[in-house]
């Protein structure tokens, strides 16, 4: 009787064909979909498990080099977004590629590519936030993913827009101008097009950093971003027994030597470690939460005052300088803290014209000691008499007595107004959702959500009890007394 061959075996077949070597197992996962198992006993003494050449990687530049030689109509395509100035970052490169692989190719009546066997293994449906349906999505209510995934889904959209013209002329029929081709259908959907995104962050790995850090790395293509096939199986673990590493050759999935003199069992799941992310983010981007995770976070955008004369111009400086307009609270030892960018952006947005602030137009003198000396800076922020070029010189200023306590009293007190305002935001939504969750069904996401609104609800009420510390600490002790 004939066998059918399975994605996952043609997949493999394809993987060993083309130079990976593996002393794993790939196999379904409860709950993960694909993860790798250790076949037999291993030890934890830093062995390489697999290896994934270079040439199997996708990048820019390798997909900007399939496209001339053996995909002329994703060549089209990104010949078209460049010429209407359309900017193709890498990001956008590798997601054209996923969908047109996916969904493209066929629809242009090609024939199935090298990638093919790659393409089918990945997931076909995603669980993160932006597949929710109406009553998962209300679920979100209260937590600060709320604005977050509307903001993400908003964007696609704006974006799907951009490049749907372009996608519906992967057709077997004649290229033409008019937008409503295909018997007005779409040849990659909304929901194509958010899945394309989606498997881009879910399994992307960013070289950039190691490239930076090792240099013995050499003779590697530039790019940041990459897709490694095989590799890409990997889930995610907090006590993670592998991790990746770069060679020059191509990519190794290492076990990491451990003091422990217990060897990893047979049929044990080996994960790597994603980095050290909070359940917001990991529900964000791949849609699943860990209970006893360590990591917590909370973002929020920049709170400016109410009738802040000087929003505009603030905004714009940080823009130019790279600052993000958003605050990012992490859970460390001591306390809630904020990170390095963020507090940059609450000193902007608590000073004020009492401080000596002002905001000038650039000219041609300020623009010589500019720190990246971009002509194009369209604001200079003044305190007092100094103009801050720079964010080092940012630094200096507000670091200098007086000026720092009173900053420092008003961060604070922002801080403390916005986790107030959020937690309260979460308490009010709190009885609904969870009202709703009873009702809902068993849904693997209704669990994750609820791990995550708890960890946030926490996470809300220690940095409460942070602040309000901090914010005494800095009070008179007659007032406190009060
Ligand atoms: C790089 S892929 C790993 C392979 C993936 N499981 C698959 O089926 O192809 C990342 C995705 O795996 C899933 N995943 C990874 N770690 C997980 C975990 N600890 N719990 C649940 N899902 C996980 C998530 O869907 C995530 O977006």
């Amino acid at each position: 009787m004939a066998t059918m061959t399975t994605p996952l075996q043609t997949f493999l077949s394809w993987a060993q064909e083309n130079g990976v070597m593996s002393n794993i197992k790939v196999q379904k996962i409860p709950d993960k979909g694909w993860g790798f198992v250790s076949k037999g006993q291993a030890a934890r003494d830093n062995s390489i498990v697999a290896y994934i050449p270079f040439h199997l990687l996708l990048n820019t530049t390798k997909v900007g080099k399939y496209a001339k030689e053996k995909a002329p109509k994703l060549e089209e395509t990104f010949q078209a977004l460049l010429k209407n100035g359309v900017s193709l970052t890498e990001r956008i490169v590798l997601i054209c590629f996923l969908l047109y692989e996916r969904f493209g190719r066929s629809a242009c009546g090609d024939e199935p590519s090298f990638w093919k066997p790659y393409v089918d293994i990945l997931p076909h449906t995603l669980h993160t936030p932006l597949f929710y349906d109406n009553t998962l999505r209300a679920c979100l209510d209260g937590t600060s993913l709320k604005s977050a995934v509307d903001a993400k889904s908003n964007k696609l959209r704006r974006e799907y827009n951009t490049f749907r013209p372009y996608f519906n002329q992967w057709s077997a029929q004649p290229s033409t101008t008019d937008n409503n081709v295909n018997d007005g259908h779409d040849i990659i959907t909304f929901d194509q097009f958010i899945w394309g995104d989606g498997v881009f962050w879910s399994r992307v790995l960013s070289f950039g950093s190691r490239i930076a850090s090792d240099s013995n790395l050499v003779g590697i293509d530039p790019d940041d971003y990459h897709l490694v096939p095989f590799l890409d199986f990997a889930n995610h673990s907090l006590r993670p027994y592998a991790r990746w590493e770069l060679t020059n050759e191509g990519v190794e999935l290492i076990l990491t030597k451990s003091d422990s003199p217990e060897p990893i069992l047979p049929d044990t799941e080996i994960c790597i470690s994603y980095g050290d992310k909070p359940n917001s983010e990991l529900l964000f981007i791949h849609g699943f939460t860990l209970n006893d995770n360590p990591w917590s976070a909370i973002s929020f955008p920049v709170p400016f005052y109410e009738n802040d004369e000087f929003e505009e111009e603030k905004f714009i400086f940080m823009q130019y300088h790279g600052i993000k307009p958003l605050v990012s609270l992490t859970r460390k030892k001591g306390g809630a803290e904020l990170t390095h960018e963020s507090t940059r952006a609450m000193w902007i947005s608590v000073l004020k014209k009492e401080d000596g602030l002002k905001f000038t137009n650039v000219t041609n003198e300020s623009n010589e000691s500019n720190e990246s000396n971009n002509e194009s800076q369209p604001v200079n922020l003044m305190i007092g008499d100094k103009i801050i070029r720079t964010l080092d010189e940012l630094d200096n200023a507000i670091n200098e007595p007086p000026l720092s306590q009173e900053i420092e009293r008003r961060v604070i007190n922002s801080i403390l107004e916005n986790v107030e305002h959020l937690l309260s935001h979460l308490k009010q939504t709190n009885e609904q959702v969870l009202k709703m969750m009873e009702s809902g069904k068993n849904l693997r996401e209704l669990e994750y959500i609820k791990i995550y609104r708890e960890d946030e609800y926490k996470f809300l009420e220690y940095a409460v009890d942070d602040f309000t510390r901090k914010r005494e600490s800095l009070m008179p002790d007659e007032y406190i007394m009060e």
